[in-house]
């Protein structure tokens, strides 16, 4: 068997799973051409199947080479048309012979490809498709673009203000009505979201962090997504304590301090709180760091080294907490970037325009593929690891093991932050794309023993801040059916199609510029609150900071 013909099994695998084309290629030892040629063929020829697959398609060459599958004609066309050494079969191959003969139809609609992406030339194509994420649009700047990745900012409300952003360090963009129309170069852009306020979207660039705003915290990068969980929560400096219960590095933790200043400037500030908890000793240190360059030291309590389920709900700072953030290790599968050598393959079809829609399909139907026996786990091992890497999608018995105990662990901090006797509102939130740790964990904190005994309920679209009422891609009905289901509903009270339209979903790498990302919000009924607890009240435990604020922020990027 050929290279190519190797190579588009391997694709065709990969499509089928969207997955990780390093265990496919060297998890298996019996292929006849060398592996490291198979990965580099397979992971370029993956990473152009976009382009290469509209090429293929308008060529026409599947109708006329009838021997040609579509990821055949995929790999050989890559290195036809992008390969320094061309094909690499004896000019007289069979399959040599068949790409060849239509290589001026491919090299024009390769060329008709890079103009409607707006390129003047390849290599500008070839950067773009190598650096996506440094990338967002054509040269040209009013085309298409292949991914379109911003650079997310949030204004710090603790040191600045959008306003004053806008006339300092974006005095030279200008601003633009949609993600899409968002250019680097001469004519900077600027996007202004319109669902979360405070935040702005630029080009990925490197200029921004060297501006003093982004030294000396005014600005913090932090995707879009992230963004969510704290203006979910909409936390009131007139209410109570809020705790952030896994805040390293601490973007979200900023982010209620900054809601809070925001919405307290008015009136005085002292009395604000957040309590900060943090695990990890070294994460707690960047967590220190953070909180202390945002600004926020006067407003966040950080317990640095605290396990948040060793938490006391009874002590007497427990009882003065009123909303809860809860951000735990997670899977981290909707993190842009952070499975290289998992691609999504685009396949060309005969019938012109068939394929980006099947894979778009495919992925929605998920769901449908989730293995009930998950949602019962009851695990009680502490998989906090998140430095683990997860193993691989095809994987998966690993996979699933390993989705199980974080969903143990997640459910634990959920349903412990429900025992805290005055909590009113809890947003949970991960950076996954897995129902396992989303909407199934969401379903058996629901069905959870304190939750009925504390009146836990979703916090339902309508009870939830504007922004997060418009965003449009909510929670996968599938699941939530099925976690109703499994779990025996009697003590959920809405029903799945609610509670679904409830949580809210951020698919990786969409038109929207987001990573994967989902967020649920529990609220508590006002006649099972803890009401007792009105007066505001800054926590008394504080980290004492060195005081070392000549120090320069280096910044950080969730
Ligand atoms: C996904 S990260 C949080 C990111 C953070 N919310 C942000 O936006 O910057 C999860 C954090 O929770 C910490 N963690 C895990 N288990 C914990 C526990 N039981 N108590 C407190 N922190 C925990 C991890 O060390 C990690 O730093």
């Amino acid at each position: 068997m050929s290279l190519y013909h190797e190579a588009a099994g391997i694709l065709d695998a990969a499509s089928k799973e969207s997955g990780s084309l390093k265990s496919l290629v060297f998890g298996k030892k019996t292929w006849k051409s060398d592996q490291k040629t198979l990965f580099a063929l397979t992971s370029e020829a993956a990473k152009w199947s976009a382009v290469l697959s509209e090429v293929v398609e308008k060529s026409g060459i599947l109708k006329t080479e009838k021997q040609l599958t579509p990821t055949l004609a995929l790999v050989l066309s890559h290195d036809l048309l992008l390969s320094k050494r061309g094909v690499a079969l004896p000019q007289k191959h069979g399959l040599n012979l068949t790409i060849s003969r239509s290589k001026a139809r491919l090299t024009s609609e390769l060329t008709k490809a890079r103009i409607r992406r707006g390129f003047a030339t390849i290599d500008g194509l070839r950067q773009a498709i190598n650096n996506p994420e440094t990338s967002a649009q054509g040269e040209s700047g009013d085309q298409k673009p292949i991914v379109r990745h911003p650079r997310w900012i949030r204004v710090n409300a603790i040191k600045s203000s959008l306003e004053k952003q806008l006339q300092t360090t974006f005095s030279d963009y200008v601003q633009v009505e949609s993600l899409s129309k968002l250019s680097g170069g001469q004519t900077k852009s600027i996007y202004l979201d319109p669902h979360i306020p405070n935040l702005v979207a630029i080009v990925q660039n490197t200029d921004i962090m060297r501006s003093k705003a982004y030294r000396t915290g005014e600005l913090i990068l932090q995707d879009k997504a992230s963004c969510f969980p704290a203006y979910l929560l909409d936390p009131r400096p007139d209410e109570g304590l809020v705790i952030d219960a896994c805040a390293a590095p601490g973007n979200k933790t900023t982010h209620v301090a900054a809601i809070l200043s925001e919405r307290a400037s008015n009136e005085d500030g002292d009395s604000l709180g957040v309590i900060a908890c943090e695990k990890n000793p070294a994460r707690s240190q960047t967590l220190e760091k953070m909180v202390k360059i945002a600004g926020g030291d006067s407003i966040i309590s950080i317990k640095a080294k605290q396990d948040f389920t060793k938490l006391d709900p009874e002590s007497a700072i427990s009882g003065e907490v009123t909303a809860l953030l809860l951000d735990p290790s997670c899977s981290g599968s909707g993190i842009v970037g952070r499975d290289e050598s998992t691609v999504d393959v685009h396949l060309p079809s005969a019938s012109a325009s068939e394929s980006s829609q099947q894979s778009k399909k495919r992925k929605r139907s998920n769901p449908a593929k989730i293995k009930p026996e998950t949602i019962e786990d009851s695990s009680q091992e502490d998989p906090t690891l998140e430095e683990q890497p997860m193993p691989a999608e095809e994987d998966g018995v690993k996979l699933q093991a390993r989705l199980s105990a974080l969903s143990s662990f997640q459910l634990r901090i959920i349903e412990h932050a429900m025992s805290f006797p005055a909590a009113k509102r809890i947003t949970y939130s991960t950076c996954s794309v897995h129902p396992e740790e989303n909407e199934h964990v969401v379903m058996k904190a629901l069905a959870s023993s304190i939750a009925a005994e504390r009146g836990w309920r979703i916090m339902r679209r309508d009870q939830q801040v504007d922004g997060m009422r418009r965003w449009h891609i909510r929670g996968w009905k599938a699941a939530c059916e099925l976690g109703q289901n499994i779990l025996d509903d009697a003590n959920i009270c809405d029903d799945a199609e609610t509670i679904a339209d409830a949580c809210i979903r951020c698919d990786k790498l969409s038109e929207d510029g987001t990573m994967g990302f989902f967020v649920a919000g529990f609220v508590r009924d006002a006649a099972q609150n803890g009401d007792h607890v009105n007066q505001r009240k800054k926590p008394e435990e504080k980290i004492d900071h060195d005081g070392d604020d000549a120090e320069e922020w280096a910044g950080f990027d969730d």
